[in-house]
């Protein structure tokens, strides 16, 4: 008995419970931890899918989006995943055989099938937007235009994806999308401020956007867009040119210099040496040419080079119209502009002859000087030079460069002093710059005007909190354990 009295006091049972408790306190405590930081990562990451085709003047692209389904709603969550160039020209070319158009498509189409899980083939949507090769087709011929947005139709409409419609955007669309990319791609949109502007320059048009105050859009309800975004109100200047665009506007210079029909034609802005036969149709049967095809004409012209700079500067300039502005600003044509804000981001051909000619992060005196160089270099000399690259936009650079440098500072009034404000750029974070990822993002909802609410506490405050809290419980409760047992074993030392 006494034996057993003595065991029992040497091991009283609240040092076992203590002790259980202890246990069990500590293997909650890691329990608690431990589904709080597995929470946080989904076990497989599930993406979801989107397509645009960018129908321009010049060829098709196909883009192929992808976002984590999970945070649809965040920015810069879309990526562009893959992209194939349609070979061939734009849908627009196919006037003449518009089943031709459709047809054209087949095979970025098959890669799409490719590269998008087959399980989500059904909900990824598809959507084709035409530009301007289209918007110009719809004005010569209607009916022409109907029949290639047709073609184009039938083909999509057999894909196994969600197919959303195919149809021409405006210019504002165009423009007001490409700034929407660039923003949501630089995660502009959820600041609120510190927008970046979009300048795009494709095959038929440009496009001008940048955001601007609410009193300075209210001259030209045409030019303006606005945007609830993230909770923010975005008051966009937009414009786009149509016939401003790389190859129009090359007509528009031809044109312009074979007004007198003769059979030759000495060019300043292609270099000295290059020298091709053009047909006479091939310029004046643009809807951009508004000059009739000069009736002392032949079937067509040898167009020379003479490579000078300066004179290519006049060319270009007598393709634009500084008078007749009806508003407080103008940039050209008669067209409002509001004053310049902010940065901006060049995109589209501004990038591909831009970036070729070396002219994207220099001065604005040092690209003319670099412009004016190039512009007098022999072209047997450029030829050997860039044998790899493609003969038309090599002969093409003198004219697009001196383009591009007359459009911004003459047609857009950026100065020297705000020349660095301008971003040459292709990518951003691996996607395309250009229209097609605003788009989509627009008609999938996936921008939503207000802010989504965020938690209180970001994920990690969360778990340090609760690890904080379960340990001073946890020491709270070994602390009255403790007490207690002092006092059951002094009760007992009294006995
Ligand atoms: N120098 C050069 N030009 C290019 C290259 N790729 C495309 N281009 C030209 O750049 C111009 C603009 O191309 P895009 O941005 O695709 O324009 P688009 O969508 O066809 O034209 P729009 O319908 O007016 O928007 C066209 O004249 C193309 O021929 C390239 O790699 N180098």
């Amino acid at each position: 008995m006494a034996e057993q009295r003595e065991m029992k006091e040497k091991n009283p049972w609240h040092k076992a419970v203590v002790i259980f408790i202890a246990v069990l306190g500590i293997i909650a405590i890691v329990a608690l931890v431990t589904t709080a930081v597995l929470q946080n990562k989904p076990l497989q990451q599930k993406f979801k899918y989107g397509i645009v085709l960018d129908a321009g003047s010049s060829h098709t692209a196909v883009y192929i989006y992808e976002w984590p389904a999970e945070k649809e709603n965040d920015t810069g969550r879309v990526k562009q995943k893959h992209f194939c160039q349609v070979k061939g020209p734009g849908i627009s070319s196919y006037s003449l055989s518009p089943e031709q158009a459709g047809h054209s498509l087949r095979l970025c189409i098959q890669e799409a099938v490719l590269n998008v899980p087959r399980r989500r083939h059904h909900e990824t949507p598809l959507y084709l937007g035409a530009t301007a090769g289209m918007r110009l087709l719809r004005m010569e011929n209607q009916s022409l235009c109907d029949q290639v947005l047709g073609s184009v139709e039938k083909v999509l409409q057999s894909t196994p994806f969600d197919y959303q419609g195919a149809r021409i955007i405006s210019g504002q669309e165009e423009g007001a999308f490409g700034w929407v990319t660039v923003n949501y791609l630089s995660d502009r949109l959820k600041q609120g401020s510190g927008t970046t502007g979009a300048l795009d320059l494709g095959g038929a048009s440009t496009q001008i956007t940048f955001a601007t105050n609410q009193d300075e859009t209210g001259e030209s309800a045409e030019n303006t867009v606005t945007f609830r975004l993230y909770g923010n109100d975005y008051f966009l200047y937009t414009h786009s040119f149509l016939c401003y665009g790389k190859d129009q506007v090359l007509k528009l210079a031809l044109a312009q210099q074979t007004q007198a029909g003769a059979s030759t034609l000495l060019d300043p802005c292609f270099n000295q040496g290059y020298s091709t036969n053009l047909s006479y149709s091939s310029v004046y049967s643009s809807p951009c040419i508004t000059t009739q095809k000069p009736l002392a004409a032949g079937e067509g012209f040898t167009h020379r080079g003479t490579g000078n700079a300066l004179q290519c500067q006049e060319v270009v300039r007598r393709i634009f119209n500084f008078s007749g502005c009806t508003f407080s600003h103008c940039s050209f044509n008669g067209v409002y502009q509001p004053p310049l804000q902010g940065q901006f981001g060049a995109f589209s051909a501004y990038y591909f002859v831009m970036n070729f000619l070396n002219l994207t992060s220099d001065t604005l005196e040092n690209n003319m000087e670099k412009m004016a160089r190039y512009c007098s270099t022999p072209w047997t000399q450029i030829k050997q030079q860039f044998p790899n690259v493609k003969e038309k936009y090599l002969a093409e650079y003198c004219f697009s460069g001196t383009y591009i440098l007359f459009l911004l500072t003459h047609g857009y009034n950026f100065t020297s002093d705000t020349w660095s404000n301008i971003k040459f750029i292709k990518k951003i974070s691996g996607s395309d710059a250009g229209w097609t990822l605003g788009y989509m993002l627009n008609l999938t909802n996936m921008i939503p005007a207000e802010a989504p609410d965020t938690p209180p506490l970001p994920h990690a405050g969360y778990v340090t909190l609760l690890l904080f809290t379960s340990l001073l419980l946890f020491l709270i409760l070994l602390c009255s354990l403790r007490s207690l047992w002092v006092r059951c074993t002094s009760q007992r030392q009294i006995i």
